[in-house]
């Protein structure tokens, strides 16, 4: 939920950002393990990425906030998940959905030149449920 306390990441980065944001969209897990949510049905997703560097970029960003809204936001609000390229092959649970943020904001990363990390993914599906998916070192480039 935006303005609730998130886990907290270890990290030695001078900055450390974290941007809110939240989408609407449906989704459905077409598997029988999954019970009801086999039937197609709708979240009010709320994520928080937490992003930290050493360097900023000319204007004095990690990057922008209004970036990482049209990255996450832009792709899945008033979607149905399903239909989203990144899901074609893999059911849109919260772990895939959030996996999925963190490979598309730390690509947004790795083209500016001032090497920031995303370090924390949190994805909030339900009131009672949530993932926090955090990458390996052999996750990023260089
Ligand atoms: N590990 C996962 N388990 C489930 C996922 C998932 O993405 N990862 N997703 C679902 C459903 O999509 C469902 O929308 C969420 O389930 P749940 O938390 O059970 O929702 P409720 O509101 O019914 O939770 P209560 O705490 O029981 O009210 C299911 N599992
Ligand atoms: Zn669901």
């Amino acid at each position: 939920m935006i303005q609730q306390i998130y886990p907290s990441v270890a990290h030695d980065f001078r900055y450390e950002l974290n941007k809110d944001m939240h989408f609407a969209a449906a989704h459905f897990i077409p598997h029988e393990a999954a019970g009801v949510c086999a039937n197609m049905h709708g979240h009010t997703y709320f994520v928080n990425v937490t992003i930290a560097g050493d360097e900023l970029d000319e204007v004095g960003f990690l990057i922008d906030f209004k970036e990482l809204k049209r990255a996450i936001h832009g792709a899945f609000d008033h979607t149905v998940m399903n239909d989203h390229p990144a899901f074609t092959n893999m059911y849109p649970t919260t772990e895939r959905v959030a996996a999925y943020i963190w490979q598309a904001v730390q690509q947004k990363l790795d083209d500016k030149p001032n090497g920031a990390r995303c370090l924390q993914v949190f994805v909030r599906e339900t009131p009672t449920s949530y993932i926090c998916y955090r990458p390996k070192a052999s996750d990023f480039r260089g």
